[in-house]
């Protein structure tokens, strides 16, 4: 299990600031009770975007503080001279405010990473915290990268595609955004409506929106956290997914692999509806599966459960060979106390689907009905989760 964190030295506000790296642009750092903490930062005037990611990314890291149950990061800007000084507010909070609903359980704030911290919180997020015109959000992670994240997030969203539902696909992957290729819509560059925002890619019934559409595809991809996560927030909050009358049904975030700076201030940032862990059934480290699910408890997004893919390659004489390790998911799942949501095998279709940009879960082979069948759990998964307490997520010692 995760050991209960060691008893922390030094004072709250050494401790945030060294989270923070000690930074110039650090003004001060306040604490009240204990646990609630304003930040002052520098921003820099002329470049308002910079300012706000770096102040999202101090929230985050500051959220992640032990002890730490509320930030408010206030950003100063000192103008020219002739001009009004900028203040820019902004509270997080570790959840939301007035008492839980009956059979809720709020996650115990300060617990982090004890019984208490990863027993899972409140589903979803305060209705307040949405984003008009998405219904909801589904992040689909992976501990590591090429497990075949990206393939499930695809067919996914053309599964729920297929069933009419209005989805979109946000593919937050930096190091190797997939959407495009997957979707075969490599030379697309979304445009912008009259009030400026976003419009969406469609392809396959699919509204999609990628980094991938808005970088240069030779250009290394070096992107930082809140470099990042300005690009996420931007492709999330000013695109024109739906409207609050005709909202999108389903966006499904396929995020980078791993529990780096970037997925903390997805999960932390965006009103997550759940979140689903891909795996191969390879012999994977346990405990980055576990710090990628504890992370989605921490910030209370409920994980549905774990899909295992490339599970097998069955031979034309109807052999099940175990190219990738056998029982990862499994494992994996048994240890979280989440259900195995799929086994999915090696299919060729599936590949050459990806590799043409047509998703094998639109045509009408063995694959397209193994994605609908787990684009139908996940949708009762996420039903249930408006009626009844999430599911919780246990670790052993
Ligand atoms: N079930 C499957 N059957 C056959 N090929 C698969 C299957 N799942 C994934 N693949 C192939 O494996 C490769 C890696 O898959 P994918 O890009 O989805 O992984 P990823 O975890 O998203 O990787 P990255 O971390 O680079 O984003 C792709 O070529 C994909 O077509």
């Amino acid at each position: 299990m995760f050991r209960r964190k060691q008893r922390q030295s030094g004072s709250l506000e050494d401790r945030i600031r060294a989270a923070l790296g000690n930074p110039d642009w650090l003004q001060g750092v306040r604490v009240q009770d204990n646990e609630r903490v304003t930040l002052i930062l520098d921003g820099d005037p002329e470049d308002l975007e910079a300012s706000e990611a770096r102040r999202i990314e101090a929230e985050a890291r500051v959220m992640n503080v032990a002890g730490v149950t509320e930030v408010r990061a206030m950003l100063t800007a000192e103008r020219a001279a002739g001009s009004t000084p900028q203040s820019n507010a902004h509270t997080h909070t570790a959840s939301s405010t007035g008492e839980p609903k009956p059979g809720h359980r709020r996650v115990s704030k300060g617990a982090r990473l004890s019984d208490d911290a990863i027993t899972q919180g409140q589903p979803g997020q305060p209705t307040t915290d949405r984003i008009p015109g998405i219904s909801r959000i589904l992040v689909v992670a992976s501990a590591k990268g090429g497990v075949g994240k990206s393939t499930v997030a695809v067919n996914l969203a053309a599964a729920f595609a297929k069933l009419g539902l209005k989805t979109g696909l946000l593919d937050a992957d930096i190091y190797g955004p997939s959407a495009p290729t997957m979707l075969g819509t490599g030379d697309a560059s979304p445009e912008t409506d009259a009030a400026g925002k976003l419009i969406p890619v469609e392809a396959h019934g699919i509204r999609s929106l990628s980094i991938g559409y808005l970088s240069d595809p030779d250009a290394p991809m070096i992107w930082r956290g809140p470099i990042v996560m300005s690009a996420i927030t931007q492709m999330l909050n000013d695109a024109a997914w739906g409207t609050p009358e005709d909202p999108l049904d389903l966006l499904i975030i396929d995020t980078p692999p791993g529990t780096g700076d970037a997925q903390l201030a997805i999960a932390q940032k965006v009103p997550v509806t759940a979140a689903v862990l891909v795996t191969t059934p390879q012999e994977v480290a346990l405990a980055d599966v576990r710090r990628g699910a504890a992370m989605f408890a921490k910030t209370a997004v409920p994980v549905l459960g774990v899909v295992e893919t490339m599970s097998w390659f069955e031979d034309p004489a109807g052999n099940r060979h175990h190219l990738m390790g056998q029982g990862g998911g499994k494992t994996i799942a048994e240890a979280l106390g989440l259900p195995l949501l799929a086994e999915l095998p090696i299919l060729n279709e599936i590949r050459e689907g990806g590799d043409m940009g047509r998703p094998a879960a639109l045509g009408d082979g063995p694959s397209a009905k193994l994605f609908h069948e787990l684009s139908r759990s996940v949708a009762l998964n996420l039903d249930s989760l408006q009626t009844k307490a999430p599911p919780r997520i246990i670790f052993e010692d």
